[in-house]
């Protein structure tokens, strides 16, 4: 490849985000699919003459990183698709690093991110996963394979030509794929990556547990043509007959509203969604790490919110558990607490005399709470926004919050920091934003007292981490 957007970058450090820096004529470039200290011939995805940075995709290593493999997914692998002439489908894009530097990257990533919104210097934490060089342990989870694959349990997709398709990086192109080896075995196994979804906009996949069966949610503009919908019923149902990994269909079709009067902003249109069991469960049974009573799973609609690494409910659980002191009879706040994850552990710590409340917002979600902890003694579930529940918290042992990657709104933080708990522990999927709030805890007295760094994400660029806060 070459032309005026073909550049011969040397990269410099890894960023948040997933792109190296380098530096082309005294412009920022962010590279992706780089290892630092590579020289890369990369093309401009993204850059005009009067842009601050621009942003390439390397397609040619011509001084490869001691840290480079090849990428295990070929149609994320930039280096490969390129040569074909198309783009790599994102959702992989630290595939091309080996998995023990691609945990060392994250951890810089980071300290770094730490440092420069929050203003806090992690390296000097007196905890066991600070190394000599104040690099932190980014812990390995169980659940994939050697090369990092195999471990979603959950998966949404775009539709082209009728197949399952994902979009690169930053762009609006569907690729249609041969498979997504993030996910599950049984998501590879079931065949799905050769049915014809014409008719769908996108299908979410949903392999509880990690196992089969698998659910899959097809989302589907509802047509007026009653026809069609029985033909793509029969379709799906056709399909399902010959995979056995697939027990459960939902139709998930969305209607707009039509709204009375003049129709100014058409984008403003309320819309529902419609969801209509097709086959097998409308529930699926996520494997709960602490039972509740003697339920050992909880269940929960398929749209609602699981962590996607098979590993992660355990391995979240044993970090928070370790870092808690949560006696029994004791009390605890668990804030964006989906369907109740880290209510089941904190009722299992404090027992039938202590107390927790679990507020989530999505109805869906927080109703399987609502069932789950049903009867519980000393649990209350609130389906409610952090925002709005944050002014009148109690105080308590610990407040756990977990919320989505754009982190706690300022209000919530004010909030907790009002009730003035014993404890806080912060669980984030965004570093950025957690920097953001952990300075915000700073601002008004909190310190980290422990962190952990947990790989949850492998061959992304994302990663997980739960810090505890006490006051200084
Ligand atoms: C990262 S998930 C964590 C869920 C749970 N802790 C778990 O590990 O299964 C974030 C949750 O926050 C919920 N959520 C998003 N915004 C919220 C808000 N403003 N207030 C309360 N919950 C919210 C989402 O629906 C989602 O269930």
């Amino acid at each position: 490849m070459t032309g005026p957007h073909v550049l011969t970058l040397t990269v410099g450090p890894m960023s948040h985000g997933g792109h190296c820096v380098a530096r082309h004529e005294g412009r920022v470039v962010f590279v992706r699919h780089a290892v630092p200290g590579e020289t890369v011939r990369a093309v401009v995805t993204d850059g005009e003459n009067s842009s601050r940075f621009w942003r390439a995709d390397v397609f040619d290593v011509l001084d490869a990183s001691d840290h480079r493999r090849r990428h295990p997914w070929k149609q994320a692998d930039a280096l490969r698709a390129y040569d074909h002439d198309q783009l790599p489908v994102g959702g992989a894009d630290y595939g091309h690093i080996t998995d023990v530097h691609q945990r060392r990257l994250k951890s810089q990533v980071f300290r770094d991110t730490m440092q420069r919104i929050g203003g806090i210097d992690i390296s000097t934490l007196d905890t066991d996963h600070v190394g000599p060089e104040g690099d932190f342990t980014v812990e390995h989870l169980p659940g994939a394979d050697a090369a990092g694959m195999h471990w979603r349990t959950r998966a949404s997709f775009g539709i082209s030509g009728g197949s399952l398709a994902m979009k690169p990086s930053r762009s609006h192109e569907l690729i249609p794929l041969r498979s997504m080896p993030l996910g599950v075995e049984s998501i590879g196994a079931s065949g799905i990556f050769s049915w014809n979804f014409a008719g769908a906009q996108s299908v979410d996949v949903v392999a509880p547990g990690g196992e089969d069966p698998l659910t899959l949610i097809v989302r589907a503009e509802n047509p007026r043509d009653t026809k069609f919908l029985v033909e793509f019923e029969d379709r799906l149902k056709g399909f399902a007959a010959s995979s056995p990994e697939v027990g459960s269909i939902v139709l998930a079709l969305a209607q707009t509203q039509p709204r009375k009067g003049r129709r100014r902003y058409s984008q403003m249109q309320p819309t529902t969604v419609d969801y209509r069991l097709l086959l097998g469960n409308r529930m699926v049974n996520e494997p709960l790490p602490t039972p509740v009573g003697d339920r050992n799973s909880v269940s929960l609609p398929p749209e609602g919110f699981w962590q996607i690494h098979r590993s992660a409910p355990s391995a979240l659980v044993s970090t928070v558990d370790r870092m808690a002191e949560l006696p029994p009879g004791g009390s605890a706040i668990d804030l964006y607490a989906g369907a109740g994850l880290f209510t089941a552990w904190a009722s299992s710590r404090v027992g039938p005399s202590g107390r927790v409340l679990s507020v989530e917002a999505s109805a869906a979600t927080s109703d399987a709470a609502w069932e789950l902890f049903t009867g519980v003694a000393g649990v209350e579930v609130v389906q409610a926004s952090a925002e709005s529940v944050a002014t009148r918290l109690d105080t308590s042992d610990v407040v756990v919050l977990d919320p989505p990657r754009a982190g706690a709104d300022k209000r919530v933080i004010a909030g907790i920091d009002s009730a003035d708990p014993g404890q806080i522990i912060y669980v984030s999927c965004d570093p950025a934003s957690f920097a953001r709030d952990a300075k915000q805890l700073y601002d008004v007295g909190w310190v980290i007292s422990d962190l952990a760094l947990l790989d949850l994400y492998p061959n992304t660029h994302h990663m997980e981490s739960v810090a505890l806060f006490k006051r200084t």
